[in-house]
């Protein structure tokens, strides 16, 4: 369920029809629900409940300060992959001791920072990761908690580009060598092993994968407490997916997926960290673009937007699906668009042979599911302005990042003075 409903044939975000966001910021911008975001990091909570969990949400899936701030306030934890991240997490008051570091290639530099700030623990991927780790927090005269990210080689049946589970991606270590590892971990100084954690992709419609995975991981806690090691935490990562077309069958539902962790692992007296995006934002947020061109082509009508793949990737990186709408209903959908945006490359096309009710220029369209990955991903592409994005709560809404101008952009740029 998300907060994007029409009334008296308008689509509204919350409470504010979003002609009136559109009037006032301009397209394209983004919009998301602060009700559906809050609502979304409940559903986990309830789902993990009784167990001791802390549900951190992955930044990656959408930074903006302002969303942060608005779940870290209802305690959520953050999941964080670059000290950028790490920076956006703190300064919207999160605090380090409800904040873990996940990705492959972190710096020592990067480790510097969580260390000094406050981490709640570094998910490592790799033994030269480690080896860092150990030499930067023993410099630091400081223990760095651990747990070793494992790769569990099961296949996350999802997009190629987003499967990170098998053995063949480039994510964690095989579990096949995590007790040596493990032992090695323990010999080092400024290590301290908290845990083990886990994530083997994105948009998952199937619990069965989640569920071979975390299997593994009760098997190795067990291996690993044999050994002699304190295991007390597990992160069991992100990648529950999301219904990106209305019409599709429909994934589990985080209740389903509690039930499966609690399942699986629930038996073990871990606490259970877990680090859901797109579930969290995805379904809270819309793209809004405006209609610029109605061009007939030969044999197809395009509907030119102001909004472009550098506002919004997914499609032309993954062959994504949004739910593209009119916002103001306009009758029954009889005639089918080629939905594109204005960058000059045949990639930025939204969708082909999309049926919507007439549209003419001027009209507005939202983008369904644009919450998590949209604004995060967005670039500058053809001298496009970063797209803004604003928060609606309730009747009432805030620019939470503005569009910057051409000013601004062009005064990033130095020119040497040998030029
Ligand atoms: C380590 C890690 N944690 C969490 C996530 C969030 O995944 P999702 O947005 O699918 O919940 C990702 C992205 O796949 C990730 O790489
Ligand atoms: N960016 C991807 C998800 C990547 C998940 C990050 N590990 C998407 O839009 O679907």
């Amino acid at each position: 369920m998300d907060h994007f409903l029409y009334r008296d044939g308008i689509l509204h975000a919350e409470a504010v029809p979003l002609p009136e966001i559109a009037a006032a910021v301009g397209t394209p911008v983004y919009v998301y629900s602060a009700a559906t975001l809050a609502r979304h990091y409940h559903l986990f909570t309830e789902a993990l409940s009784p167990l001791p969990h802390l549900v951190c949400f992955a930044v990656k899936a959408n930074g903006n300060l302002a969303v942060l701030k608005l779940l870290g306030d209802l305690g959520a934890g953050m999941d964080v992959v670059s000290e950028g991240e790490y920076r956006r997490a703190r300064a919207a008051g999160v605090p380090g001791d409800r904040i873990v570091f996940s990705g492959v290639g972190k710096t020592k530099r990067e480790m510097r920072t969580a260390l000094e700030g406050g981490i709640r623990q570094f998910n490592v991927e790799s033994e030269p990761e480690l080896l860092a780790l150990s030499e930067v927090a023993a410099a630091m005269g400081t223990t760095a908690p651990v747990t070793l990210r494992v790769n569990p080689d099961v296949d996350a049946k999802t997009h190629e580009k987003i499967a990170t589970g098998r053995k063949e991606d480039k994510f964690g270590v095989p579990i096949a060598r995590a007790r040596d590892i493990y032992a090695q971990a323990a010999a080092l100084p400024g290590i301290a092993v908290v845990g083990i954690d886990v994530h083997i992709g994105s948009q998952l419609t199937d619990l069965a994968p989640f569920e071979a995975a975390y299997a593994k991981v009760a098997d190795l806690t067990r291996a690993l407490r044999a050994d002699g090691h304190r295991i007390d935490r597990l992160d069991l990562g992100g990648g529950l997916g999301i219904p990106y077309a209305r019409s599709n069958e429909v994934p589990p539902l985080p209740l389903d997926y509690g039930a499966m962790v609690r399942r699986t692992v629930g038996d073990l007296g871990c606490e259970i960290e877990i680090e859901p995006g797109r579930l969290i934002a995805g379904n809270a947020g819309v793209l809004l673009a405006s209609v610029v061109y109605l061009k007939h082509g030969e044999g197809r009508d395009f509907l030119i937007l102001d909004a472009a793949m550098n506002d919004l990737i997914r499609p032309a990186m993954y062959g994504a699906w949004h739910d593209i709408v009119p916002v103001v209903e306009g009758g029954a959908p009889d005639h089918v668009y080629d939905v594109v945006g204005p960058v000059c490359e045949s990639g930025d096309t939204f969708a082909r042979g999309r049926p919507l009710p007439p549209m003419t220029a001027g009209d507005l369209v939202a983008f369904r599911s644009a919450g998590a990955y949209g604004a995060v991903m967005a670039s500058e592409y053809n001298a496009r302005p970063l797209v803004p994005e604003v928060l609606v709560s309730g009747d009432h809404f805030a620019v939470i990042r503005a569009r910057p101008s051409f000013d601004e952009m062009l005064a990033r740029d130095t020119l040497p003075a040998w030029l």
